[in-house]
Order: structure tokens, then C-alpha cells, then sequence
């Protein structure tokens, strides 16, 4: 018998493991000299049916994981941080190598779980907990270790820029795009987290961890999710040459304050974001050596996963050296010492209201106004701080426009938009 390992979970994710393996196994195989075999499989409800070998145990109890002699290797696909975290700690000091894609256990517990591992000789592998796969958390841990890593921006969650793709073609509205991410194996269990943000979120902190060895308190990092984001706006979006993209950001420049986000934003024809749609996710990385890195490839889904983590398999066996974690002293010296994060600078700003700016009890200067469908449209430039105090308004929509392109420039088609 080859190498003996259990998953956890028989959703989209487990059974993309269970059969990518049994599909590749020839081939694993071949680069590992030995077999891998699925000898037991952890789930919630004993009633469901399933299709998987007469040889295989089938378990609700995770004692029965546990028992298991010989165990090596265990792929995690289930839900949640607990009781996840719990079994992940007994499998690691039971000495097996554990391969997870459960980012809301890993930003909060995956420091904890490394260390463990350090301590009982086996490995934690997450490549699947970023981005589906992409294979950015290799990108950075093995072949980005001299860069200090000043930027990443990121579309990191595929359920929303799928939603977002759908909804801006026509093809459906926000429902029924969720629907289908659903349906496609695409969304989380619960899937306000994809549409909350909650999901990129853990994701970001998770890329941000990797390259600084830090963790951000959860608080500081803003969070917003596209589910306030209507077809009416995406159509004047698109109007206006803009394209909405639910984007995560972090920054950690010399000599300045490091910022993290994860919010929908605006971005114009220029912005190499513009074009990545549907399932997709994209990475794109600045290092003190390396001018800018792209990864982009599929975000989500049954084999995009299950890539992910069966090359986190071969690596445990083929990466024989220590790779050596990351510990960026000047940003925990930065974030214990600067009380606010925001930017003094001043950045841009669309302004989606149903109100008329006599109605918002403020006066602002704006760049450009127009009325496109029942909205008023603002273009402004105004520093994180003015925007965040006085735009609290459900009736009104604010989204950030990145990118180098100035309000100026934006064009606009004339014959669609009544300019004010
Ligand atoms: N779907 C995707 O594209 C991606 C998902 N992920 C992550 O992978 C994990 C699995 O996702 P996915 O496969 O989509 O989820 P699914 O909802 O499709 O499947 C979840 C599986 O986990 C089992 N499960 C849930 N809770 C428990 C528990 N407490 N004990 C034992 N088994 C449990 C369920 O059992 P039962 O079958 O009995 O209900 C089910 O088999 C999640 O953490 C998700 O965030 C990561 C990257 C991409
Ligand atoms: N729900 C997630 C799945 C992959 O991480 C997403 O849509 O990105």
C-alpha cells in the first residue's frame, strides 16, 4: 500500500480531491515513487448518498480519522472554524501532514496550526485557502523570499466577480448570478460571506500573514462586500467607461502608512483588473526587486481546488528544505505606533446618490456631475476621512475609483448622459 490519507469534507471540494486523485494517480505516482490512497473520509450527515469505494471508511466521528494506523497525510475541505480547528490540531500531533482550503479557520487559527506542525515534524499546506488555484502562496513563500513585498491588490473572491460578470452582460440579475455561482460549486456554504466580503477578507489576511508574518488586528481592516451593488449601478458604471470589481489591497511602502482593504471599487479600461471576469480571481504582487507579478487563473470550484491541494501534496514530499517564515519587524513597529491608517491624501471618488446634493446637508466641490436613470452621479476628489464622515447615507453609494486614471479623463458618451 502507498501513502495512506483521509479528507475531511465531501463537498465540492472534498470530492474534487477524492476524484482528482483517483484520476491522477499514475501520475502522482510517477513523481512521488509511491501511491497515494484514500483510505477514509470525514462527513456531517451519515443519511446522504454517496459515490465512493466499498473500501473507503465513511465517518461522522473524527476519532475514527484519529485511529486510523499509519495515517499520513490529511486533506481538509469542511466548513468553519470549529470544530475544524480542534481536529487539525489532534491530526498534527498525531504526526500527519495536513493540506487545507478552509480560509475562515485559517486566518484565524493558521499562525497556530504552522507552529504546531514546526513542533511535531509535519507540514500545514494552504495554497487553496487563496484564490482557489493559483498557485500564489507558493509564488510567495518559495519564489518571492528575497523581496520585501510592498503591494498586493487582488480580485480574491470568484462568487463575487462572477456575480458582477453576470450581472454587467445582462445575462442575470444578482439572484440569479448567486444561484448560479451556487450551483457551480463557486459559493461558500453560507454565501453572505462571498457577497459580504467576508471571504476575500480571510483571504487577504491570510496573503498578508504570508509575506509579513503578521497579523492584523481584524478591526483595522475595512471590509465590504458587493451586495449593495445594483444592476442600475453597473449599468451607469459602464456608461461611464468603469467596471466594478470587489477588490482587496494591501500596501506596506517605506515611510508609509501600510494600508489594507477589501471593498467593490471602480476601475477604468487601463487598470489590468479590467478584463478579468467570471470566475476568475487575479494577484497582483510588488516587490522590493520585482517591479509587479500577475496571477490569474480560475478562483473557485471543484478541480480549481482540488489542483491546489494536490500540488500542496507533492510539495510536502518533493520540498525537502525549510523554508524559512517571514517576520516583518518595521510593520508591527508601524502599526504599534501610528494611531490611524487612513491616507491624508486626497483620492477619487464616484458618488452614486438618490438624493440631490442639496439633500446631503454637506457642500462639496465636485469635479463633474451628470444624471444617468434615477441617480446623480458625483465625481469628487476628497481624502478617506471626509468621505467616511459625511457619505453615511443609505440613499447614497460610494465607491473609490483605483487606478492612475484621472476624473478628468473619465469618458463619458455623451447622447446617454444629461450633463449638469
Ligand atoms: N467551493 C470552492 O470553490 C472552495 C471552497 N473552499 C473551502 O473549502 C471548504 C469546503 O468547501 P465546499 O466543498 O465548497 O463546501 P460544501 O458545503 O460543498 O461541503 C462541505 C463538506 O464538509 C462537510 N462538513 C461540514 N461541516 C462538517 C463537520 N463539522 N464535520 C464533518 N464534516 C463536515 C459536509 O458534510 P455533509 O456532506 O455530510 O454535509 C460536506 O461534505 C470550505 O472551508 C471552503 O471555504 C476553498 C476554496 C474553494
Ligand atoms: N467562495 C469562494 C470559493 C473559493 O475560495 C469564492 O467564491 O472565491
Amino acid at each position: 500500500m502507498g501513502k495512506k490519507a483521509a479528507i475531511l469534507g465531501f463537498g465540492t471540494v472534498g470530492q474534487g480531491i477524492y476524484e482528482g486523485i483517483r484520476s491522477h494517480r499514475e501520475y502522482i505516482k510517477n513523481v512521488l515513487g509511491t501511491s497515494i490512497e484514500i483510505v477514509a473520509i470525514l462527513i456531517k450527515d451519515p443519511l446522504k448518498d454517496r459515490q465512493i469505494d466499498a473500501g473507503v471508511l465513511v465517518t461522522n466521528k473524527i476519532e475514527d480519522i484519529l485511529a486510523i494506523p499509519d495515517l499520513e497525510i490529511v486533506f481538509e475541505a469542511i466548513v468553519g472554524k470549529d470544530p475544524c480547528f480542534s481536529y487539525l490540531k489532534q491530526i498534527i500531533e498525531k504526526g500527519c501532514h495536513v493540506i487545507t482550503a478552509n480560509k475562515a479557520m485559517f486566518a484565524a487559527y493558521g499562525h497556530e496550526l504552522l507552529k504546531l506542525a514546526e513542533k511535531h515534524h509535519v507540514k500545514v499546506k494552504y495554497e487553496a485557502t487563496v484564490a482557489g488555484g493559483v498557485p500564489i502562496i507558493g509564488a510567495l513563500t518559495n519564489l518571492l523570499q528575497a523581496n520585501k513585498i510592498f503591494e498586493i491588490q487582488g480580485i480574491l473572491n470568484g462568487t463575487s466577480n462572477y456575480i458582477l460578470t453576470e450581472m454587467r452582460k445582462g445575462n442575470n440579475s444578482f439572484d440569479q448570478a448567486l444561484k448560479k455561482a451556487q450551483e457551480l460549486g463557486y459559493a461558500e456554504a453560507d454565501p453572505s460571506s462571498d457577497i459580504e466580503g467576508f471571504d476575500a477578507f480571510y483571504k487577504l489576511n491570510i496573503l498578508i500573514h504570508t509575506v509579513t508574518g503578521t497579523n492584523i488586528e481584524w478591526n483595522r481592516i475595512e471590509r465590504k462586500g458587493i451586495s449593495s451593488i445594483t444592476k442600475e449601478q453597473i449599468v451607469i458604471a459602464d456608461k461611464l467607461g468603469l467596471r466594478f470589481r470587489h477588490m482587496a489591497y494591501f500596501s506596506n511602502y517605506p515611510n508609509e502608512q501600510p494600508q489594507f482593504w477589501v471593498k467593490p471599487v471602480l476601475i477604468d479600461v487601463n487598470h489590468p483588473f479590467y478584463s478579468i471576469d467570471g470566475v476568475d480571481n487575479t494577484i497582483f504582487v510588488k516587490g522590493s526587486l520585482i517591479s509587479g507579478l500577475t496571477f490569474t487563473g480560475p478562483g473557485a470550484g471543484k478541480f480549481a481546488t482540488a489542483s491546489a491541494m494536490i500540488e500542496d501534496l507533492l510539495q510536502i514530499y518533493h520540498t525537502k528544505d525549510k523554508i524559512k517564515k517571514r517576520k516583518d519587524v518595521s510593520l508591527i513597529q508601524t502599526l504599534n505606533s501610528e494611531k490611524n491608517v487612513n491616507s491624508n491624501n486626497e483620492k477619487n471618488w464616484i458618488i452614486f446618490s438618490k438624493l440631490n446634493a442639496n439633500q446631503w446637508n454637506i457642500h462639496i466641490q465636485y469635479k463633474k456631475k451628470f444624471n444617468i436613470d434615477n441617480y446623480a452621479i458625483f465625481l469628487i476628489s476628497a481624502r478617506e476621512q471626509v468621505i467616511k464622515q459625511y457619505f453615511n447615507n443609505a440613499n447614497i453609494f460610494v465607491y473609490e475609483l483605483i487606478g492612475d486614471e484621472r476624473i478628468d479623463q473619465i469618458k463619458i458618451n455623451e447622447q446617454q448622459l444629461q450633463i449638469v
